[in-house]
C-alpha cells in the first residue's frame, strides 16, 4: 500500500474531507468528477484508500486518541486516519509517513503542522500494528445500531458489522455460462450462479469486460430477478432499472423489457452495458408514478436507505444520518401500489430493496397485502438453487444480510418478495 503515490492520497483526503465534513457519499463526490485529474489506477487507488479508512476509522481514532491532545483541523485528522489505517494494516510505515507529512506540507493552512504528522505518526507505527487486530469490530452509528438491533438481536448486528469491516469481494454476473466465466478468471461459483473474484483489480482489464460475457454485481443483487424468472417473449417492466444489473438479467432471458428511471445519467451506464453485452432493451427516462401499460412481470427496486450495502460503501453510515428514510419508505409504498396497478391478471410483482431495514421490507409487503384485495405472495418463487430455507421469512420474502455466506466473503442485504396478483382490487 505504501508504494500509493501522493496524488492518490491527497485525492483519498478530499473524499474523506467531503464524506465527514460534509456528509455527502463517495459515489456522489467521484460521480461529480473529483478524481477525473487522475490515471484509472490512481482512481481506484485513491477510492480504496479511502474506503479503507472509513471501514477503520473508529480503530484509527481510538489510536490517535492517545497521542493528540487536541484535535487538529478535519483535513489533518483524515491525513493521520488514513496513514493510522495504512500503517496498522502493514504499509510500510517509513513510505507512509513520508506521504503524509508531504501532504500537510503541501496545504497552505497545514503546513505548519508537518512536525505533529510526523511525530505522531512515527508513534502510531510503534505500537498500532500490533494493538489494531485486538482492537473490536468498529461499529455502526447508534441511528442504524439500535433499529437494527431491535430487528435482528445484538449478536446478528455484530456478525453484520464484522462482515462491514471485512469489506466485500467482487461479484460478476455471467450473460451465459458461469462455469466458463469461473474458469477464464480463476473465481468461484457461487450456488446461486455468481462469480465470485477476491482481489481482481481493475475490472476493465479482466477477461471477457470487452467481449461483455459478464457484468459486475453482488451476488444478493442477482437474486430479485432469478425469483422473478422471466420467461422468453414476455413482458418485463423494469421500474428504478439504473444502472441496470438487473436489467441485463432480465434482456438475457429473452423476454422484451422496458427499463425506466428518473436519472438520465444513471441510465446512460445503462446503455453502455448494452452495448458490451450485445443484450437489448427499451430505456426510458421517467418517473414510475408515470408509467402504463399492462405487464408479465413488474421489477420494482425501489429507491431505498441502501443499508444493505455498507461491506461496499463504509462511507454511508458516516455521510447519512436516517433522516431521510422516513420520506423514502413512503416512495416506496407509493411506488408499489402503482406498480401493482400495471400488472396483467395473474401477472407477477418483484419488490426489493437493498436495505436492512424491516420498514423497507417486511413492513412494505405486510402493508401491501393489507391494501390489496386479490394480492397473495409466492412464496414457490423462492425456490432456487443457492436459496437457503432460513433466509425465508414469515410472510414469505427473502431476507438476505451482509453476514451470510460468513465463510465465503459475505453478501450484500436485501429484501425480495414476488407478489402475485389473481384478481383485480375489488
Ligand atoms: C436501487 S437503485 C436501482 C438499481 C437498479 N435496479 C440496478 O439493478 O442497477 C434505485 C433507482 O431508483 C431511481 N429512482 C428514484 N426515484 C425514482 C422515480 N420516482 N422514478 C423512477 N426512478 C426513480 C434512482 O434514479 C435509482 O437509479
Amino acid at each position: 500500500m505504501s508504494q500509493v503515490g501522493i496524488e492518490a492520497r491527497r485525492s483519498a483526503v478530499h473524499l474523506l474531507d467531503q464524506v465527514l465534513g460534509e456528509r455527502r457519499l463517495m459515489a456522489e463526490i467521484v460521480g461529480a468528477g473529483a478524481l477525473d485529474h487522475l490515471t484509472p489506477a490512481d482512481r481506484a487507488r485513491a477510492q480504496r484508500l479511502a474506503l479503507d479508512t472509513l471501514r477503520g476509522l473508529e480503530r484509527a481514532d481510538r489510536i490517535l486518541q492517545k497521542h493528540l491532545t487536541k484535535k487538529p483541523p478535519l483535513n489533518v485528522r483524515n491525513v493521520l486516519r488514513m496513514a493510522t489505517v495504512e500503517i496498522c494494516q502493514g504499509g510500510a510505515a517509513h513510505g507512509v509517513v513520508n506521504a503524509a507529512v508531504e501532504i500537510v506540507a503541501r496545504g497552505r493552512r497545514t503546513a505548519t503542522m508537518k512536525g505533529l504528522v510526523n511525530a505522531i505518526l512515527r508513534k502510531v507505527a510503534q505500537t498500532g500494528p500490533e494493538a489494531w487486530p485486538k482492537m473490536r469490530v468498529p461499529r455502526l452509528p447508534g441511528w442504524l445500531r439500535d433499529p437494527l438491533a431491535e430487528a435482528y438481536g445484538a449478536e446478528v448486528v455484530a456478525a453484520m458489522e464484522s462482515a462491514h469491516f471485512t469489506g466485500a469481494p467482487l461479484d460478476l454476473s455471467p450473460k451465459d455460462d458461469s462455469d466458463a466465466v469461473a474458469r477464464d478468471l480463476g473465481g468461484e461459483r457461487m450456488p446461486t450462479g455468481s462469480v465470485r473474484l477476491t482481489g481482481a483489480g481493475q475490472v476493465s482489464a479482466l477477461p471477457g469486460f470487452a467481449e461483455g460475457a459478464w457484468w459486475v454485481q453482488d451476488a444478493a443483487a442477482a437474486l430479485p430477478v432469478q425469483v422473478l424468472d422471466p420467461k422468453p417473449g414476455e413482458k418485463v417492466l423494469d421500474l428504478c432499472a439504473a444502472p441496470g444489473g438487473k436489467t441485463l438479467q432480465i434482456a438475457a432471458t429473452g423476454a422484451q423489457v422496458r427499463a425506466v428511471d428518473a436519472s438520465a445519467t444513471r441510465l446512460a451506464r445503462l446503455e453502455e452495458n448494452l452495448a458490451r453485452t450485445g443484450l437489448n432493451a427499451e430505456v426510458v427516462v421517467g418517473d414510475v408514478m408515470d408509467q402504463g401499460g399492462a405487464w408479465d412481470a413488474i421489477l420494482l427496486d425501489a429507491p431505498c436507505s441502501a443499508t444493505g450495502t455498507i461491506r461496499r460503501h463504509p462511507d454511508l453510515p458516516h455521510a447519512k444520518d436516517g433522516s431521510e428514510f422516513g420520506a423514502l419508505i413512503d416512495l416506496q409504498a407509493a411506488m408499489l401500489d402503482h406498480a401493482l396497478g400495471l400488472l396483467k391478471p395473474g401477472g407477477r410483482l418483484v419488490f426489493c430493496t437493498c436495505s436492512l431495514l424491516p420498514d423497507e421490507g417486511e413492513c412494505q409487503t405486510e402493508d401491501a397485502l393489507a391494501r390489496h384485495r386479490g394480492l397473495r405472495v409466492d412464496r414457490a418463487a423462492l425456490d432456487r438453487p443457492g436459496i437457503e430455507p432460513e433466509w425465508v421469512t414469515p410472510e414469505g420474502g427473502l431476507r438476505l444480510r451482509p453476514d451470510y455466506w460468513g465463510d465465503k466473503g459475505g453478501m450484500d442485504g436485501f429484501y425480495i418478495v414476488c407478489l402475485r396478483k389473481d384478481r383485480p382490487d375489488g
